[in-house]
């Protein structure tokens, strides 16, 4: 068998790497580790068309799919809509995601990355 070689990790998947370890930790009950399923969550694939969870991110990091960080950026908003689309205002998982959702957009303004601006360009 042809040895899989270790792909070189490009400098926008180390980035994408290390904020999604920033964005996981935020999410300590790991409701947004996994997709969710019609079996958790009744008709939830009837209602949302585009799922998005941290797993499939990783997954996208490492078969190289985000060309930029905004490509990024916007799974992870997509992630957190889903949750405030399905969800009632009042529900953990809703405000679970106002909360991360915020936060992340924080983490990952420009003048928080500005100083990694050398790995971006
Ligand atoms: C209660 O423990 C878990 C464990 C994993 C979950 O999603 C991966 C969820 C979960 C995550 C969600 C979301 C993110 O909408 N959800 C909605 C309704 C019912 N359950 C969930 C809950």
């Amino acid at each position: 068998c042809v040895l899989r070689q270790r792909q070189e990790r490009s400098p926008l998947q180390k980035l994408l790497d290390y904020l999604l370890k920033g964005l996981e930790k935020r999410d300590p009950q790991q409701f947004f580790a996994w997709p969710v399923t019609d079996h958790i969550a009744p008709g939830y694939s009837q209602i949302i068309h585009q799922p998005m969870d941290f797993s499939t991110m990783k997954q996208k990091i490492d078969e190289n799919q985000y060309s930029s960080l905004n490509e990024y950026i916007e799974d992870f908003k997509l992630m957190c809509n889903n949750a405030m689309v399905y969800n009632h205002p009042e529900t953990i998982y809703y405000k679970a995601a106002k909360k991360l959702l915020h936060v992340g957009v924080k983490m990952m303004s420009p003048d928080k990355l500005k100083p990694l601006h050398s790995v971006l360009t």
